[in-house]
């Protein structure tokens, strides 16, 4: 895709994901990798309204070089496009059930989002690190994001939000859909019992079949 079709993308899949609640306010943002640098949404901009001549450009050193100032979050989308070279993009959610479970999860640890039905496991896989809580666009979380990002397709930040990664930008916000989709099923069975969970060769058929 050129650049063109990726920032009218950009915008449309952030005015969806705005649209439908994933995000709110300003809250949330989207990085895309291009062959010569990166697009990001700008800081304090509205997932829903973004205009696509406005989003961030930055070269492949990261620094800024066109467009409206870029997130706050640019060093949480440098550590995980830096650790998953196969990523295209990654998109970062204050979603509800997500978020909810990143105030639960472990710091340094996984998040307990059990294998309940497949979708989960083939577009995010086994596991959900959760990164020790750092106030939003503070630059010392880089190390953290990396390592978690090196172990896996998303993560948490606790008390903060879901991060997704995709081969490519609509791949990155299925997965995030299904992440909300996957913490809200988690919420709704926490206490419930007899809940079937997935077993591990069920998912280790996915991961060989989809992952
Ligand atoms: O989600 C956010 C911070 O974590 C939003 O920050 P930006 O508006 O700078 O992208
Ligand atoms: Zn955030």
């Amino acid at each position: 895709m050129s650049e063109a079709e990726l920032r009218s993308q950009l915008a449309s899949l952030g005015k969806s994901l705005f649209d439908r609640g994933y995000s709110v306010g300003t809250a949330g943002n989207i990085s895309v990798r291009l062959p010569d640098g990166y697009l990001m949404t700008p800081t304090n901009s509205s997932l829903g309204r973004l205009d696509p001549a406005r989003i961030s450009r930055l070269d492949a050193a990261w620094r800024h070089i066109g467009g409206d100032k870029p997130s706050k979050e640019v060093f949480l989308h440098r550590a995980v496009l830096t650790a998953r070279p196969e990523a295209g993009a990654v998109v970062h959610l204050h979603s509800t059930y997500a978020t909810a479970i990143s105030c639960i999860a472990p710091e340094g640890g996984d998040a307990e989002i059990p294998p309940l039905t497949p979708y989960f496991v083939m577009r995010i896989g086994r596991r959900l690190p959760c990164v020790p809580y750092y106030r939003p666009g503070d630059a010392a979380m880089e190390s953290d994001v990396h390592q978690a990002a090196l172990a896996a397709k998303a993560l948490l930040l606790a008390n903060h939000g879901p991060v997704v990664s995709g081969a490519s930008l609509v791949e990155a916000v299925n997965a995030a859909e299904e992440l909300e989709e996957a913490a809200r099923l988690a919420l709704l069975l926490r206490d419930v019992p007899g809940v079937r969970r997935l077993t591990h060769p069920q998912v280790d058929d996915l991961l060989a079949t989809f992952g």
